[in-house]
This record gives C-alpha cells, structure tokens and sequence, in this order.
C-alpha cells in the first residue's frame, strides 16, 4: 500500500495534464491516484500512460470526478473555469485539497468557489505556479508603490497560439500587483484591448497587451515607463514543468490545512 498522498488529475490529455502526470509519476512524496478527462473524450476507459504514449501507469482515465475524489488526498486542475467550478463542488464533498491552475474565470466565477472552500475544500489558486512569477509580483508591488504616476504602467504578456483567455492569469496578478502598489483598484484603471482612436494616455492607467504565437510557454514584462527611462520586469518561462512543480508544492503544502482559500503566496511563503 502506498502511503504518499494520492492526486488526481483533471484534464489529464492537455498540455498541462500531460505535465503533471510526469512529475507527480517521478516524484516520491505523492503517488497518481486518478485522471479525469471531459465526457466523451476519447482517452475514457484507456490507462493514462499508455494513452499518454508510454508504459501503463495503473490508472485508468474517467469522467467520474465525484468518484475518483472519493479516493484521493487532493486533485490538480488546470482545465477550464466552468469545469473549474463543479470540481471544487465535488472536491468540498470529498474534503480534500483543490490546486487550480485554470485562468480565465471572471471575478463573478471566482466568488462561486467561496462555497466550496466554506463547505470542506482546501483551494489554492494562482495565475501563475511558479516561484519566479509569484515572486515578481511582490517586486511590482514595491516598485509600483516606489514610483508616481509619471510612470505608465504596462503589462506585455506573450504565449502559444493556443490559448484561449486573455490577458492570462499571471498578466492579471501582475497588474493587482502594481495596483496594490499605487494603492487603486485594478478595476478602475486596467486599459485593455485598445483599437483604433484611443485618445491619449490616461495617467495612472495600467495597460495591458497580450501576444499569441508558436509554442510560446508564457513570457511576462512590467513596463513602468517615463520620460526618459524604462524599469522593466521580467519573467521568462520555457518549460511547463516549473508550473507542474508549483501545483505539486501546493498539493502537498494542503494537506491538513484548515478549508479555505489561499494563493501560491501562501505556499512559497512569500505574503507580506
Ligand atoms: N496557473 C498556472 O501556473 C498555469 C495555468 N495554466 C492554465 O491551465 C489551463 C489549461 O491549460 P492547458 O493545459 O494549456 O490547456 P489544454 O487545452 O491543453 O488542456 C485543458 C484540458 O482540460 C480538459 N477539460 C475541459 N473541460 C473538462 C471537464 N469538464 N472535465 C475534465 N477535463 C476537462 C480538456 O479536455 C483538456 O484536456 C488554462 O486555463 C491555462 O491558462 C496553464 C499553465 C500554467
Ligand atoms: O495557458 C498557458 O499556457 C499559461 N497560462 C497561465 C496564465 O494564463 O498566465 C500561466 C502561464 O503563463 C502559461
């Protein structure tokens, strides 16, 4: 009998699904319990591994989320917001650890998982796994709150061409970031998606700008930007598995946690 805790894996045929089934299968502090895929994907009812392309791993993949977090200490999700949502259902029936990676939810998707982490779930999200970006957030924070409004605030993200929300997860945690710098609200000063006449530059505005293309993994700027000078931020990630490690970091760091929800901050220890 293994005693590590076991994970699941939602979304285990994507990109990220992929990835963390390999470092949760070489890692020794936790064991692959079960994969879940959407209804009617093809791999359903096939061994994770060999449908992955390599040697059986003993797992076979299901739609049944309810039942496969029966079994397990804690699932990774890095699916999409509305799957999102009746996973951390079903994992406060299962009093286990949510790790979410998925972006793209609204701020009135991000308020329904309260329910969840009220009724047993312990959830950690972020945009953004990995050390490196949740530590940037924390320099924006101080160089934002260092700085006046002479310096243009803009947040350059570029990833593959198939993603599909943007500005992505970590672009959105950056730009809190630097609001919470300048001590405003994102909401009442994200610039998005100019097109055509804009006017000129609001002060105080945080812009942002989202790049598509290739196989990009996920590059991020913070421009504060004056005349005369640029300060740039950057974070370059070229291998997924740094955002696999995080989310494993984090299955692990819930474990016996009280139910509630907490950020990649907590995990690495970096909130202050
Ligand atoms: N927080 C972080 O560090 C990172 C977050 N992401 C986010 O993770 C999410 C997934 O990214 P990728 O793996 O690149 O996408 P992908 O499209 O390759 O994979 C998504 C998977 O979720 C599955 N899925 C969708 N609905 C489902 C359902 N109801 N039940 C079970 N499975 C379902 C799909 O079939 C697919 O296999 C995106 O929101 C992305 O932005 C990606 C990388 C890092
Ligand atoms: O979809 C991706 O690929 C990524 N998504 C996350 C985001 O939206 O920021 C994290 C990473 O940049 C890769």
């Amino acid at each position: 009998m293994n005693e590590t805790p076991g994970i699941a894996v939602t979304g285990a045929s994507g990109r990220m699904g992929q990835m963390l089934i390999r470092e949760i299968t070489e890692s020794d502090k936790m064991h692959l319990a079960a994969a879940v895929e959407r209804p009617g994907h093809e791999w359903i009812g096939q061994d994770v591994g060999t449908a992955m392309g390599g040697t059986e791993l003993g797992v076979t993949v299901t739609d049944d989320a309810a039942q496969a977090f029966g079994q397990v200490q804690a699932v990774i999700d890095f699916t999409a917001p509305q799957a999102t949502l009746a996973f951390a259902a079903e994992a406060a029936k299962a009093g286990i650890v949510h790790v979410i990676g998925t972006t793209g939810m609204s701020d009135d998707e991000i308020a329904q998982l309260a329910p969840a982490a009220k009724d047993g779930a312990v959830i950690v999200r972020a945009g953004n796994m990995s050390l490196g970006v949740n530590l940037l957030t924390q320099l924006t924070k101080q160089v934002a709150a260092a700085l006046d409004v002479d310096y243009d605030i803009e947040i350059i993200e570029s990833h593959h061409n198939q993603k599909v929300d943007a500005p992505s997860g970590t672009a959105l945690m950056l730009g809190e970031a630097a609001a919470e710098g300048r001590g405003v609200a994102l909401a009442d000063v994200s610039d998005r998606g100019r097109d055509g006449i804009t006017g000129v530059r609001k002060p105080g505005d945080i812009g942002f700008t989202a790049i598509r293309g290739g196989d990009i993994v996920g590059e991020h700027d913070v421009m504060f930007a004056a005349a005369g000078e640029r300060i740039i931020l950057r974070h370059v990630a070229s291998d997924r598995a740094l955002f696999a490690r995080g989310a494993l970091k984090a299955a692990l760091w819930g474990q016996g946690k009280a139910p509630g929800e907490y950020d990649m901050l907590d995990v690495l220890g970096l909130k202050g």
